[in-house]
């Protein structure tokens, strides 16, 4: 008995040997590889709050890349890492950054955002998707936007436009806030004309009441942003779920839309309801997430484009030319066709010149979700990752001359991922094409029809932080 008590409390002994050991030499390996693991250099700040205050001056003056990313750049290199809203951050700059990090997404990364903007645009929304149920989501919206969608946006899009204009630029010469309206009318086409859902009154002040929260502290203490962004989300909920019911059971009623083959975006989302791909709860978050996604980015695209047109008349003049022609090739009331669309190449290289020196999105987060090699540095697991477009846009590598306004430089074929204003890889923009028709027509009908000038030529753009115009552009017109 004595001798049996004593090999059992010698096998226990050696197991709890052999158990401290392994545990030893993990903790040790471990350790010996944190050792080895070179983290990018910069400077991490204060605690908790590390640089978050000179970030977020310098995005508020429209100066991120000068006093914020391009200082660091000289100090550290391309690559460098900070402390940003609580979090070890590593910023990224050029082509091949951009292109490491965004193709990569779902990989290495996933994209990373704030948590008040996820309770907000909803957590089912395409931008928290990952794999099978990011592809669907793309799929859907990438139908609505195929050529023959394309096709039927344009009309659509010139109504509301024409119905616009007769709103609120109608009678004679005088000033209007440019900015600002653009916003109701790039709310409008996305609403009306991609997901076909009438806007009735007060829907725009909801839905901007949300996107004041999207990126305020999460806390909801009663009167601050983020609750009565909240309170906004809930109405628009309620609204939204009433259309997706009624618009449910005419689908139902319809078997052509029911095959999700016909219609706007939003029939196809109920069609892929009906075949039990999506639930209610993702049709709702979707939509809030598409139309914050749409409207801002696009008018703020609008604005530059007609800010850098004011300041360069010579480029005014080719594009002017590019839109005659093409009026003088039309019978009077004969409005604009998709085939129209692509002999604007001018106006588009002017677009794109603009959102280059001004994108609308200057880049965004993501988390690493393993331990990242890059550049020679190790990027931990659970630090996040910011590209910013400014890192291509303002570099003399990719653009000669990169603070000139350009627009022909985009006749030449552009370094892949130097150009970002739309971002890159799996999540490049999903409503690229939507954007590009909306600013286009927009474009043609404002120029054909007004004359124009900037009251403010030298009005400061904020970043707050989605970039504007700090006086909501105001423009003196008189009809043509
Ligand atoms: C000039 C206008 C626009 C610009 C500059 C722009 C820019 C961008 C950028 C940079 C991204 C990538 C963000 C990231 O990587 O984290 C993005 C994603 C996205 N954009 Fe746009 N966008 C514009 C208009 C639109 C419009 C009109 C729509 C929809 C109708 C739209 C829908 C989306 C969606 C759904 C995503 C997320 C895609 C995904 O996660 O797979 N955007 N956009």
């Amino acid at each position: 008995m004595a001798v049996k008590m004593n090999c059992l409390l010698y096998l226990s002994f050696s197991i709890l040997i052999a158990i401290s050991f392994v545990l030893l030499l993990t903790h040790y390996k471990r350790s010996k590889n944190k050792s080895k693991r070179k983290l990018p250099p910069g400077h991490m700040g204060l605690p908790w709050i590390g640089e978050t205050v000179d970030f977020c001056k310098a995005q508020r003056k429209n100066k991120l890349y000068e006093e914020f990313i391009k200082t660091r750049i000289q100090k550290h290199g391309q690559t460098f890492k900070t402390r940003l809203m609580g979090c070890p951050t590593v910023v990224v700059n050029g082509a091949d950054a951009n292109k490491f990090f965004l193709s990569n997404e779902f990989k290495l990364v996933v994209s990373s955002w704030p948590s008040s903007s996820v309770q907000l645009m909803g957590e089912h929304s395409i931008m928290e998707k990952q794999g099978g149920a990011h592809r669907c989501l793309r799929g859907i919206i990438a139908t609505s936007l195929n050529s023959a969608g394309l096709e039927g946006l344009v009309p659509k899009i010139c109504k509301t436009i024409e119905i616009h204009l007769e709103n609120y630029w109608s009678g004679g010469d005088k000033i209007i806030s440019f900015y600002s309206l653009t916003k109701v009318l790039t709310f409008t086409i996305v609403l009306e004309c991609f997901f076909g859902i009438e806007v009735k009154s007060e829907m725009f002040e909801t839905f901007e009441r949300v996107l004041e929260g999207v990126f305020a502290v999460p806390v909801n203490f009663p009167g601050s942003k983020f609750s009565r962004a909240k309170s906004a989300r809930k109405e628009i909920e309620n609204m939204l779920v009433d259309i997706i019911r009624t618009k449910r059971k005419e689908i139902e009623e319809n078997e052509k839309e029911k095959e999700g083959e016909e219609g706007t975006l939003l029939s196809r989302l109920i069609a892929a309801l009906i075949r039990g791909e999506i639930s209610e709860v993702e049709v709702v978050d979707n939509v809030v997430l598409l139309v914050f996604a749409a409207h801002d980015t696009t008018s703020f695209a609008i604005s530059m484009t007609f800010k850098m047109l004011a300041h360069h008349p010579d480029c005014y003049s080719t594009l002017l030319k590019e839109h005659n022609e093409i009026m003088s090739s039309k019978r009077r009331e004969e409005t604009l066709t998709f085939e129209d669309m692509k002999k604007l190449t001018y106006t588009w290289q002017v677009t794109r010149e603009s959102m280059r020196i001004f994108p609308p999105i200057f880049g965004s987060f993501r988390k690493a979700i393993k331990d990242i090699e890059y550049d020679g540095y190790t990027i931990p697991k659970g630090w996040k990752v910011l590209w910013t477009s400014y890192g291509t846009h303002y570099s003399g590598e990719y653009f000669e001359d990169p603070l000139n306004f350009n627009p022909s430089r985009f006749e030449e074929t552009i370094q892949p991922y130097s150009y970002v204003a739309f971002g890159g890889g799996p999540r490049v923009c999903a409503g690229y094409q939507l954007a590009k028709l909306n600013i286009l027509i927009f474009v043609h009908y404002v120029v054909t029809k007004y004359d124009w000038s900037l009251v403010c030529p030298d009005e400061p753009i904020i970043i707050d932080p989605l970039p504007f115009p700090s006086q909501g552009m105001p423009i003196r017109i008189s009809p043509k």
